[in-house]
């Protein structure tokens, strides 16, 4: 795609479906993060048809409930990151993942860059079972607090 080069090697949304199918075939790749850009819906949809492993909404759905819905009804994704700090309350982001939930998807909860030692999405984690915690790899204090 052109990363180390001028001339960025634009790719059609269905090209970079292709390329990412690509990539799981030949990698142990177990969930893709926001593939595709953050309004562009029919992408998502078009690669959840055929998506063997977890597909997450992070900026498409922003831990927002309205935008889970229209995640369920466009069939975009299959799993949702939950970032208490997104939506503002902590009571809409266990209603935006109690949601998710309700459509047979995963939930993340996961930190924020900048983060502190504060460690409540560890209990948040454990008390929705999410069984999934984004908090970054065991290196400085914000993430071994977690
Ligand atoms: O990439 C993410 O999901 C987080 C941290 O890992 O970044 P941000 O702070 O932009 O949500």
């Amino acid at each position: 795609m052109g990363f180390r080069s001028d001339e960025p090697d634009m790719l059609e949304a269905s090209e970079l479906g292709d390329l990412y199918r690509e990539l799981l075939k030949q990698h142990p790749i177990v969930l893709l993060e926001d593939p595709s850009g953050q309004v562009d819906w029919s992408a998502f949809t078009e690669f959840n048809k055929n998506c063997a492993v977890e597909l997450v909404g992070d900026d498409l759905l922003a831990t927002n409930i309205d935008r889970v819905k229209t995640a369920e009804e466009k069939k975009a994704c299959n799993s949702m990151l939950l970032k208490i700090n997104q939506i503002g309350t902590i009571t809409e982001a266990i209603a935006a993942g109690n949601e998710a939930f309700s459509a047979g998807w995963s939930v993340f909860v996961s930190h924020r860059s900048g983060e502190t030692t504060d460690d409540f999405i560890a209990d948040l984690t454990v008390g929705m079972r999410t069984g999934h915690l984004k908090s970054g790899a065991p290196a400085r204090g914000e993430r071994v607090a977690k």
